[in-house]
């Protein structure tokens, strides 16, 4: 008896581990099922994608369109970035916030005294595009991959919305997407043998924009996302994109679809590089809860409206240590 007891709950207590284990992989979409889909496939591709963005705010992007040799192209010209010498990457060094191209470089340290390392280059490529002037071929590949991931973006924020029972063009309209702002980040983390005690590539943080699209080089993981109240390390499926959400998303869909909290861990032996392009809507613009959702979720706003530019000023200049989002929700 004693013993068909214990087997029977090691049976069951085996399952709990695979259900364990299914429940944190992180959600994958096909995106040529959903560009493809005919009206009636199409709301099935919506609730999946909607699920994904609440329970977990972020999920693996197959099949996307964008061709693995620009994408190799692209890593690649960000790898150059970093190589060259510090001298011709200066005039691009520790600049303001809301300047077209910014690089850092280093060791920062959390509000809460946490440091962590990496080396990064951010550009605005869209409504106007910029671009380092080195190495040589760089504007032109980053044209192009800004572009294409820009259309990924912009499919999938019109499927969210709708997903969220907004209309078809809500997102595209309301939020400007034509016109929107787009980022491109260039990361490089350095390798942190142990005896460094430094373990942190990126602390923890959400990003400001409506969605990010990562993509990494090889498989040296380190992208770590918050779920369910603990870290789950991201395993990207080879020649996937990974995508969250992002703090104006959870604005929009009034607190419906939660910015996603996420960190990078150091690798002991390799250094990583990952490239993050990141949309919203035009700076200017005001953001605010879809009408919509302030009716039918809650009869309330959740968030106060709020000029793009002004909530990037607040995350900058932030003295709280505590999220942007929660400060200001009502
Ligand atoms: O390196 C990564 O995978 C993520 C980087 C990131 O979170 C960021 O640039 O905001
Ligand atoms: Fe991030």
């Amino acid at each position: 008896m004693a013993a068909s007891l214990s087997s029977s709950v090691t049976h069951i207590s085996a399952y709990a581990a695979i259900d364990a284990i299914i429940k944190e992989e992180i959600p994958v979409i096909d995106l040529s099922i959903l560009r493809n889909a005919t009206p009636n496939q199409r709301p099935q591709l919506i609730q999946e994608i909607g699920q994904a963005c609440k329970e977990w705010g972020c999920f693996s992007l197959i099949n996307h369109g964008v061709p693995e040799s620009l994408r190799t192209l692209m890593m690649e010209a960000f790898t150059e970035f970093f190589d060259l010498s510090e001298e011709e990457r200066r005039e691009y060094l520790g600049k303001r916030i809301l300047d077209p191209i910014r690089h850092e470089m280093g060791i920062s340290t959390t509000a809460e005294g946490e440091k962590y390392s990496r080396d990064f280059v951010r550009i605005f490529v869209h409504p106007a595009m910029h671009s380092p002037s080195k190495p040589q071929h760089f504007r032109a590949i980053l044209e192009e991959y800004a572009r294409q991931t820009r259309e990924i973006a912009n499919d999938l924020l019109t499927a969210i919305g709708e997903s969220l029972g907004l209309d078809e063009s809500y997102m595209e309209k309301a939020l400007d997407l034509a016109n929107g702002h787009q980022i491109l980040v260039g990361n490089r983390y350095p390798p942190s043998p142990q005896a460094h005690q430094l373990a942190l590539g990126l602390s923890a943080h959400s990003d400001t924009p409506l969605l990010s699209v990562v993509m990494q080089k090889g498989s040296i993981h380190g992208l770590q996302v918050m779920h369910n109240g603990r870290w789950i390390p991201v395993q990207l499926i080879p020649g996937s994109f990974f995508i969250h959400t992002g703090d104006l998303l959870e604005i929009v869909s009034n607190g419906k679809y939660k910015s996603l909290l996420h960190r990078v861990m150091l690798d002991e032996r390799s250094t990583r590089i990952s490239v993050v392009t990141a949309m919203g809507p035009p700076v200017e613009n005001i953001v605010a809860p879809a009408p919509k959702l302030v009716e039918i979720v809650s009869k309330n706003s959740v968030f106060p409206s709020i000029k793009y530019v002004d909530y990037v000023e607040l995350v900058k200049y932030n003295p709280f240590g505590k999220s942007v989002l929660d400060l200001l929700r009502i």
